[in-house]
């Protein structure tokens, strides 16, 4: 069974709640994604055009749980700030905590996402912290009180799927007992049932659903690949081989008259 901080969850997949063409879209997407959780950006809701209560009650018309975020947060004191008024908006202490450290690759500044992640602990948040696959920073934020981790698969929005399976694969073996979730850079559903072929728990994504032609088709369609890349690691797959191995062994050869 999966659990978040306790409390189980059936579906696999995440939802990010950014850049749908109109919140009636997003609506249809996180039904046909069947995501218990969804992520939503505190700044985005209250500074944006789609900002307030409206979007406020879509959210909660889709009786799904909601995992605030501090995405676009590039300092530790900008993140903190962020998660005590999500904390407030949004009445959880869960919070996906996002340290930006460079623009190009927006890629997490693990300095400032231990620092952080120490402090929003100490304040009783429950931290899902999006980080790399790097083993040591990881079990820092173990160290820190986090009880999930969140690698990325590729930058954020690139859709490039898992840029460093090897790194994934030593994390997933490296915390067996974690919940493990890609976050980010997931493109296409084979990425996300790649990630879930080796062992990872759930798949976090937003741009590839809100940005496909059709979104409420895309999500259906990443629901479907997470729960087949499931099935395939409780199925234990084969080991790869370098040379052939004949799928129909032959006892004797045809004689032909
Ligand atoms: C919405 C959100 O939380 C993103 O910051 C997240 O990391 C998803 O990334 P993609 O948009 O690449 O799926």
């Amino acid at each position: 069974m999966l659990t978040f901080y306790d409390t189980p969850f059936t579906a696999r997949l995440l939802l990010g709640t950014a850049q749908y063409p109109s919140p009636a879209i997003l609506a249809e997407a996180v039904r046909a994604s069947g995501a218990g959780i969804v992520t939503v950006s505190l700044r985005r809701e209250s500074g944006g055009e789609r900002s307030g209560q409206s979007f406020w009650s879509l959210i909660r018309e889709l009786g799904v749980r909601v995992l605030p975020n501090t995405a676009g947060c590039h300092s530790v004191k900008e993140a903190v700030t962020t998660a005590q008024m999500a904390r407030e908006v949004f009445g959880t202490s869960w919070i996906k905590l996002e340290v930006i450290g460079e623009a190009d690759t927006l890629q997490p500044d693990i300095f400032g996402l231990v620092e952080a992640a120490r402090i929003l602990v100490s304040e009783g948040f429950d931290v899902f912290p999006y980080t790399t696959e790097d083993l040591v920073v990881a079990e820092r934020l173990v160290e820190a009180g986090c009880r999930v981790l969140m690698p990325w698969g590729a930058p954020i929005g690139s859709g490039r799927g898992l840029n460093n399976v090897y790194g994934l694969r030593s994390m997933r073996a490296h915390f067996p007992g974690i919940p493990l979730v890609v976050d980010a850079g997931i493109g296409t559903p084979s990425h996300a049932a790649h990630a879930m072929e080796l062992g990872y728990d759930a798949v976090l994504l937003n741009t590839a659903v809100a940005k496909a032609g059709d979104p409420a088709a895309m999500a259906r369609a990443f629901a479907l690949a997470i729960e087949a890349g499931r099935l395939a690691f409780l199925a234990d797959p084969m080991t790869p081989r370098d040379m052939a191995a004949p799928s129909t062994p032959v006892l004797g050869k045809a004689v032909l008259a």
